[in-house]
């Protein structure tokens, strides 16, 4: 199983180029299922869940072609299959996004439920229910969902208990072919679904109002074939900046979005970063020492609960004690032992973690248990004296492409090792 080794105490300098956003490119390609002709993508990520969806995708009978690195072309024309196994969707849980499309295009749709995952329980009741709600006849059985519909699915009011970004999108998408207008209410207002609906118009759809939490879509017949560039990752972004910025460095972020970041960007001005941006770049100056920040996790456009991890390493470096509350899933702390086993002062008192900060973290083997708990460890490695292993980084080449290059190309001493 591969590794990280880092030597901890180089301060990250330079330029680095911002990838495309997983979380934009996995709905992106699962809605390129319901074209009926080509579907061109630019800026898709290399990353291990991209491989993921196209094998999804190869699996109900969706052929492409990789035309460079992060370019693909798509052929939906026909669709063989339908159904999604347990095999993929337990390694990738925005698997679950495939089910809107698949039922919208071909009335029916077999998909495994992805069950919980270390950071929550993660249920998808919402897109279950919306899908009903738009005349789906919908059991779940032995572990799969099974979805069919007499027809086309049917325009409907939703309103969403709770704000779920895959449920928007998969709702969203499903829309898109449904018989009349829908409306989702409390839509989630997260850049992705904006990202998601632009592409769905390039296609043809009629999707308004996304990016404010109530969209609007005016079903169609059918989807045409499209070009479209994947938008850059914002929390990729903000990851660089947050190792930037606890290593004492001076970052810019290329090709990225500084519009997507308010809350992230705020909060890094407060811990005591000089931040100067541009259209599409971001630069951060550290300053000696940063300070600590309070933060609180919610729907975007707050603090989004993809970069408290990271934060948590923040405190733990920084002068003064901060926490970092979470709101949005009930188990994403499993990032605080292992920052504890490094020499942070971190206390955990329900869903806030307290942090007292300390001016020198230690190298030490640690294990990654998610996608950016992974990414704190990593910072931590770096910032921290002596040397850090990070395992199990399995998890963090899910969301990050190549970031040990990336790294690397900022000055940090950090290895892949199998
Ligand atoms: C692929 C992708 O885009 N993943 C992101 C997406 O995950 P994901 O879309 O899975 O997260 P949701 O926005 O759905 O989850 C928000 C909250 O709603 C709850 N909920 C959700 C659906 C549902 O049917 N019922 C329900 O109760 C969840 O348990 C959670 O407490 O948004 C999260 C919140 O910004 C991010 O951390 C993930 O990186
Ligand atoms: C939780 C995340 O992803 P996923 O929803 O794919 O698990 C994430 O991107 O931080």
């Amino acid at each position: 199983m591969q590794k990280f080794v880092i030597k901890g105490g180089q301060a990250l300098h330079g330029e680095v180029r911002i990838s495309g956003a997983k979380n934009a490119a996995l709905p992106i390609l699962m809605a390129s299922l319901l074209a009926t002709d080509d579907v061109e993508l630019q800026n898709v990520p290399a990353l291990q869940d991209v491989q993921t969806s196209l094998k999804l995708l190869a699996d109900l009978g969706i052929d492409s072609d990789r035309l460079d690195s992060n370019s693909y072309r798509i052929h939906p024309q026909t669709i063989a299959n339908h159904v999604a196994s347990y095999e993929l969707v337990k390694t990738m849980r925005a698997s679950i996004l495939v089910l809107g499309p698949l039922l919208a295009r071909q009335g029916k749709a077999q998909v495994s439920l992805p069950g919980g995952c270390a950071i929550g329980a993660r249920p998808v009741n919402l897109h279950i229910e919306g899908l009903r709600q738009m005349g789906a006849d919908i059991t779940v059985e032995n572990g799969y969902i099974n979805a069919q519909v007499e027809g086309r699915l049917q325009g409907a009011a939703i309103l969403l208990d709770t704000v779920s970004v895959t449920g928007t999108e998969n709702l969203m998408m499903a829309a898109t072919l449904a018989e009349g207008v829908t409306t989702i209410e409390n839509a989630a207002r997260e850049p992705e679904v904006v990202d998601l609906a632009n592409f769905l118009n390039t296609l043809g759809a009629d999707v308004r109002g996304a990016g404010t939490d109530t969209i609007e879509i005016h079903g169609v017949e059918k989807l045409h074939g499209g070009s479209y560039a994947v938008q850059p990752d914002r929390i990729e972004t903000g990851t660089f900046l947050v190792a930037a910025l606890v290593t004492g460095g001076d970052v810019t972020c290329r090709n990225t979005d500084p519009s997507m970041l308010d809350a992230v960007l705020k909060k890094l001005t407060e811990a005591g970063a000089t931040i100067t941006k541009g259209a599409d770049w971001i630069r951060l100056q550290a300053p000696k020492r940063p300070h600590s920040v309070n933060v609180i996790t919610a729907p975007h456009p707050a603090f989004p609960t993809d970069m408290q991890a990271q934060f948590c390493t923040l405190n733990a470096i920084a002068d003064g004690t901060g926490w970092v509350r979470e709101t949005i899933f009930e188990n994403r702390f499993m990032h605080v032992p292992e920052l504890q086993r490094m020499g942070a002062q971190i206390e955990l008192e329900g869903n806030t973690a307290i942090c007292k900060g300390t001016d020198r973290l230690a190298g030490a083997q640690v294990m990654c248990t998610d996608l950016r708990a992974s990414a704190s460890l990593v910072i931590a490695g770096l910032v921290a004296s002596g040397e850090t292993t990070v395992q199990r980084i399995y998890h963090i080449d899910r969301g990050y492409e190549t970031i040990e290059k990336k790294l690397s190309a900022l000055g940090a001493q950090i290895e892949r090792h199998d």
